[in-house]
């Protein structure tokens, strides 16, 4: 075979880093793809503290002087963990408030916490103490003690439901502002309007380059002339070096080039771990399957039969098992971590010294024809590239394959992700706004303002499933319970409907079952409901009912809980252990949600509620249908004389993805709970309804002549620039 990967000083020229580097061809091992390389920063040894302890002066004076400090830098320079360090030590707590530092995800939330925990205490288990994490269905930190807390988007915007000015904080950080959620972008509106009332906050907005002015500008108060309000401070330099490699022409099949880059990596690198990035948690088990299942012919690979083991990570897993990416691997072995964009910002797993990167994710867009989300694969963004890239090289030197050309990288790549608010569904958005008390949306300063139409079809659904009025103003019930709880708007609206249809267990179940079947693919059955399909549906069909896939996920619950939760249970019937144990932690967070939000019980009385609300009741079927239609009458479709679906609403043709219990009975009436755009549109998570109900339910919307689309969305628009 020919030359391998280039050394990273036979290369010159341009790079993202304005460093050396080239390009040259070169063969890798018995795959055809070639490859040029692009070296990166300069080297640093392996003591040298991390860039960012070189300005620490600087911040602590800008954070200081300045309301907001925009902080730019390279990935791993340290300001996700030091940041809120150095501010602590330099008695920004003293005062008693504290200091907290949003991520958009939850691991990264997690992991940091704890490594910072570990830092500022020098104990393994001090996490919950002076170092907190609060994420959605997961709170580790002590109102009284934690003076630093890291804290996912959503949880923070949720708790300013009770504290609209963030009262208990002096600082707050947000995190990787560039990935520009619709959650971290609210808060930035959010946070710019508390600066108003409360001179002593500071805020420390964390962002790549490209944006650092647009958020300074952003910051900048103009009605303050006695005090500074917006800087920028750009930390250089990053920990270690990371050589970056292209493929020298398009690549047809990223999966096949991401296994053998990565066989080709094992075969000819000394040690080090590999972090491959596909989009979807369908394409990471495959992956992984596919590397288990050649493992013995892959470790001959190499003279020393080194072993290679593989790890998924992606949401859907349990945490437990996300862990599992983050052990280090066994001496004499090198793990392949196969992971969607979860571990693409703020993730530091140690060991990682490759990186391949399919150049795609999975995404979601808004259609506002039919006011939902669909999900489809999209090229990635230079800024996510350089953020994959910088997933190595935090412990020593790197090396990142990006299965996609140079040209491809600077000309085909968008720079910067379009902001999420501009391309999703703002239901729980402007929900939650309006619960915060921003009435007014569309004065709202947003960093991006989103499209108007996406603001009018939100309104509009809001006002369909009672949250807002006909005015606009949000209903204190359903509405504010609705925006208290920590689920989606549909989900929270069936979950109250649940206490009149008598069926509050039946639907904290369902939704806790599909929180877990979270991602397409994903299924409590361990076999992939798209690959090992006949093995899926035969694992399935004993639990398999006629009204659907949310009844049949019921349906495996309530035998699981009648095996006394046996895992040899789960074993003998093919399900996922971890999952139904995720399942029950679940069902319990959202029942005490419901008791402290629905019933206002805290402590004992919300426990002794939560086991009330959770004991066996066995309620008509169509009961709980009626429950899920209060929420999910929007999502409703017949079937067509193809065998397809038209929505009621939106009249968009769709199809009942392979995976549902459905796929081959097509009812009549259906509502579903997503659609995602893969080869074509597909409805997924079925539920089988009669057309009347729709109208018992929803006579708003579904009687006749009064089509929901013309609900006043008009009048909706005028009547909120007018307030
Ligand atoms: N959980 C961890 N385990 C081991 N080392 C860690 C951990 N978290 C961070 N580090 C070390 O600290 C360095 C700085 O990480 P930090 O997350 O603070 O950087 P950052 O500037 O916020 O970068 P990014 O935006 O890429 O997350 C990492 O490069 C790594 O060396």
């Amino acid at each position: 075979m020919s030359k391998l990967f280039l050394k990273p000083g036979e290369v010159s020229s341009r790079n993202q880093y304005q460093e050396q580097s080239s390009s040259r061809l070169f063969d890798i091992g018995e795959s055809s793809y070639d490859y040029e390389s692009t070296i990166a920063a300069s080297f640093l040894t392996r003591n040298t503290p991390l860039p960012i302890h070189n300005y620490k002066e600087a911040l602590l004076y800008a954070v200081k002087e300045y309301r907001t400090v925009v902080v730019v830098g390279e990935t791993g320079s340290g300001k996700t963990t030091q940041i809120p360090q150095f501010l602590f030590k330099a008695g920004w707590t003293d005062g008693g408030k504290g200091i907290v530092c949003t991520q958009p995800r939850r691991i990264a939330t997690t992991t940091v916490a704890a490594r910072v925990a570990e830092e500022l205490e020098s104990s393994k288990d001090a996490l919950g103490a002076l170092v907190g994490f609060a994420v959605r269905f997961d709170n580790c930190w002590d109102s009284e003690k934690t003076k630093i807390l890291y804290a996912t988007d959503g949880t923070l915007l949720r708790m300013m439901l009770s504290d609209p000015l963030l009262s208990k904080f002096q600082v707050v950080m947000l995190d990787e502002v560039h990935e520009r959620t619709v959650s971290t972008d609210i808060l930035c509106g959010l946070l710019k309007k508390i600066q108003r009332i409360r001179s002593d906050l500071r805020v420390i907005i964390s962002s790549a380059t490209v944006d650092a002015e647009k958020f300074r500008a952003f910051f900048e108060y103009s009605g303050d002339s006695s005090n500074n309000t917006a800087t920028i401070l750009s930390v250089e330099g990053r920990s270690f070096p990371v050589d970056i490699y292209y493929t020298t022409y398009p690549v047809q099949d990223y999966l096949q080039a991401a296994y053998e880059a990565t066989l080709n990596i094992h075969r000819n690198e000394q040690d080090g771990d590999v972090l491959i990035f596909v989009p979807s948690s369908e394409q990471v088990d495959y992956l992984v399957e596919r590397f288990q299942s050649n493992i013995f012919q892959i470790s001959s690979m190499r003279k020393d039969r080194k072993r290679l083991f593989c790890v998924p990570l992606y949401s859907g897993l349990s945490y437990k098992e996300q862990l599992a990416a983050f052990q280090p691997a066994p001496v004499n072995e090198r793990k392949v971590v196969v992971a969607t964009n979860i571990a693409e910002t703020s993730v530091t797993i140690q060991g990682i010294v490759f990186i391949v990167d399919t150049g795609f994710c999975r995404m979601r867009v808004y259609s506002p024809e039919t006011g939902m989300d669909l999900l489809s694969i999209q090229p990635i963004s230079r800024a996510s590239a350089d953020q994959r890239a910088g997933r190595a090289g935090r412990s020593r030197p790197g090396k990142c394959y990006r299965l996609y050309t140079e040209d491809s990288y600077y000309n085909i790549l968008r720079e910067s992700v379009v902001p999420e608010i501009c391309r999703t569904n703002l239901t729980s958005a402007i929900l939650q706004l309006k619960a915060i008390g921003i009435e007014n949306i569309m004065n709202f300063p947003f960093v991006d303002a989103p499209p108007a139409k996406s603001v009018a079809t939100a309104l509009e659904v809001l006002y369909a499933i009672d949250a807002i009025t006909e005015d606009g103003i949000l209903s204190e019930f359903p509405g504010m319970v609705m925006a208290d709880l920590p689920m989606e708007p549909f989900f929270a609206r069936a979950l109250i409907a649940a206490k009149d249809y008598e069926c509050t267990r039946e639907i904290i179940t369902i939704i806790a079952m599909l929180q877990v079947e979270q991602v397409p693919g994903d299924s409590v059955f361990k076999y992939s409901s798209s690959r090992e399909h006949k093995s899926f549906e035969a694992a399935r069909k004993p639990f398999g009912v006629a009204e659907g896939d949310l009844l049949t996920l019921l349906n495996i619950y309530d035998a699981f809980e009648h095996s006394g939760h046996s895992l040899r249970w789960c074993g003998n019937h093919g399900i996922v252990p971890s999952y139904m144990k995720k399942a029950r932690l679940l069902r319990r967070s959202i029942a005490l949600s419901l008791c402290n939000v629905m019933y206002g019980l805290y402590g004992a009385a919300a426990l002794s509620k939560a086991d009330e609300l959770l004991s066996q009741k066995n309620p008509d079927p169509s009961s709980i249908i009626k429950a899920l239609l209060k929420g999910f009458f929007m999502n409703s479709a017949v079937v067509q004389p193809d065998g397809s679906y038209l929505t009621l609403v939106g009249k968009k043709s769709v199809t009942i993805h392979p995976s549902s219990i459905l796929a081959s009975r097509l009812p009549k009436y259906v509502i579903y709970c997503e659609m995602i755009h893969l080869k074509r549109t597909y409805i997924r998570n079925i539920t089988v309804i009669e057309p009347q109900w729709l109208i018992q339910v929803a006579p708003h919307v579904f009687e006749r002549r009064k089509s929901p689309m013309e609900v006043k969305w008009k009048q909706f628009i005028s009547s909120e620039s007018s307030k």
